[in-house]
């Protein structure tokens, strides 16, 4: 078995950096160098200021950095004189061309794949740490072995699938549920990649919770997770639209299926819509993969996961304009959050973009405020045209003077602990909340004075009359 020495990563994103980190930490006598072809990315990344934000994450690289961990631009370098090279590169949606808008773009793994043929001069151990379709490793397997100008170079191909979410990564990485790993466990090398790997993680996971497969069901596994987190998601938000219709109370149901072992209680959250870089990607490329082997009607099940997600994102703006006398235009709405979650800033497909951009049509006016995304990432999000009419505002009570209504977008634990008296103080009259993550205290709410729209929950009388939507 190959005793792995030195580790190199390549793609330092929310992935790379975090999980590379966290080996760096709990294996103190492998050296991990994360490389990337962004030179603004690595730069940050060797800066006093990250560039993604991550509780705990700054802690350990600070003390990590330098000793074990490293950070460069070098990707030739790193690969030479390592062992094993993780892949953790972007695998966006399709654009353009065949699958556009289905299909995974391989573009930047292929890109890496050959960049490693072309200096690796010694065997190596790749792990594919993307997500990425089913059978991804064969194609990467056949990059390598044309492009490799090395005599006699072996490479073996690992599926070790990441299932860190973000705004707990650390956490995640440091007691994961189970680390998946694939290989070819049907030959005596593709078993001795899977144990060199299976070595590092054992550092801190208990081994039985490091899970063994064959290369295709660790890949399938990661599509397949997602597809069941999403489609929870999607389960408890269209039972949202039928507690508003009925009286039923979403909270009360999520708790009530939730005690069921069978179900479970985590992840039964209603809300305005899923987001995130992965879900609908990892969805999309799930039902191409099944439509690639003629299994339509598999493809249609989970391309309604998508749909329910878009349906509630829509839903809740028609709410909000309907509650509003049916007329938005020119009114001021605050946006409270703008990141697709809590604790990150991240705010790839947030819902708070499609949101954002139904409100604008009907011609409103946002001020938004998240704490921690910076107004030049909502402007990459929003565009020109609608940034006309858009502030982004660095403080909450900045945003809700003078607005007429307030939405939550983001379920950061701060907007529950603003005075929301003084609030209601400064905003026009009647002024409305919607509650789209379910976080505020309702009753206190209506107690001083506001409309409240709170997702999936019995309506207010002054709403009535502005269901069906
Ligand atoms: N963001 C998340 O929470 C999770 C993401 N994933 C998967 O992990 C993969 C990476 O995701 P993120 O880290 O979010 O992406 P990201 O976009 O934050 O980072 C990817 C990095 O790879 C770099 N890169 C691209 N091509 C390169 C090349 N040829 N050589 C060197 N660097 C290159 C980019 O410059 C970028 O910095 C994706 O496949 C994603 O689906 C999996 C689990 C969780
Ligand atoms: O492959 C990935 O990228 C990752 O995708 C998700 O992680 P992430 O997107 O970071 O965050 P989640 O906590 O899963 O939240 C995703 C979205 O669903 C929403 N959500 C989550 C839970 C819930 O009950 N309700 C709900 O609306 C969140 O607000 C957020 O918009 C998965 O949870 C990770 O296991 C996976 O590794």
């Amino acid at each position: 078995m190959v005793t792995v020495t030195k580790i190199c990563c390549i793609g330092a994103g929310y992935v790379g950096g975090p999980t590379m980190a966290m080996i760096a930490q709990k294996c103190p006598d492998i050296e991990v160098t994360v490389v990337d072809i962004s030179q603004p990315r690595i730069d940050a990344w060797n800066s006093s200021e990250l560039p993604i934000y991550e509780p705990g994450l700054d802690e350990i690289v600070f003390a990590r950095r330098g000793k074990n961990l490293f950070f460069s631009t070098d990707v030739e370098g790193a690969i030479r004189k390592c062992e094993m090279i993780f892949v953790s590169v972007n695998t966006p949606t399709k654009k353009t061309g065949l699958g556009k808008g289905k299909a995974a773009d391989l573009t930047y793994w292929e890109l890496a794949a050959r960049t490693i043929a072309a200096c690796s001069e010694s065997d190596k151990i790749i792990v594919e740490k993307s997500t990425v379709p089913v059978r991804t490793a064969e194609a990467i397997e056949k990059v390598l072995q044309r492009n490799c100008p090395h005599e006699g170079v072996r490479f073996d191909i690992l599926s070790n699938p990441e299932f860190l979410a973000e705004g707990t990564a650390m956490t995640d990485l440091n007691a994961p549920d189970r680390v998946l790993i694939g290989g070819k466990i049907e030959n005596p090398e593709g078993q001795a990649a899977v144990d060199a790997l299976v070595e590092v993680y054992a550092n801190w996971v208990p081994r039985a919770q490091i899970l063994t497969a064959n290369l295709w069901s660790a890949e399938l596994s990661k599509l397949a997770a997602n597809a069941f987190l999403a489609q929870r998601i999607s389960s408890i938000n269209a039972m949202s639209a039928l507690c508003e219709a009925t009286g039923a109370d979403v909270k009360q149901v999520s708790h009530a299926i939730g005690t069921d072992s069978r179900i479970g209680p985590k992840f039964l959250n209603a809300s305005v819509g899923f987001g995130g870089s992965c879900f609908q990607k990892d969805i999309l490329n799930l039902a191409y993969i099944c439509e690639c082997h003629g299994l339509h009607e598999v493809a249609n099940y989970w391309h309604s996961v998508v749909g329910m997600n878009d349906y509630q994102k829509s839903r809740f703006v028609r709410r909000m304009i309907s509650a509003m006398f049916n007329t938005i235009s020119g009114k001021k709405i605050a946006m409270l959050g703008f990141a697709f979650k809590k604790d990150t800033g991240d705010t790839r497909e947030s819902p708070a973009i499609d949101v954002g951009h139904g409100l604008i049509e009907d011609g409103a006016k946002l001020n938004i405020y998240d704490p921690k995304v910076a107004a030049d990432q909502i402007k990459m999000d929003m565009g020109d045209e609608a940034m006309k009419r858009i502030t982004c505002c660095t403080s909450h009570t900045e945003a809700l003077t003078g607005a007429h209504a307030v939405c939550i977008m983001t379920e950061w634990d701060e907007f529950k602990e603003y005075d929301w008296e003084a609030i209601y103080g400064v905003m026009e009259k009647p002024a409305f909340v919607f509650d789209g993550r379910l976080i505020l205290d309702h009753q206190k709410l209506k107690d001083i004075g506001f409309i409240v729209y709170a997702l999936g929950k019995p309506l207010d009388p002054f709403l009535k009359g502005a269901e069906g939507v």
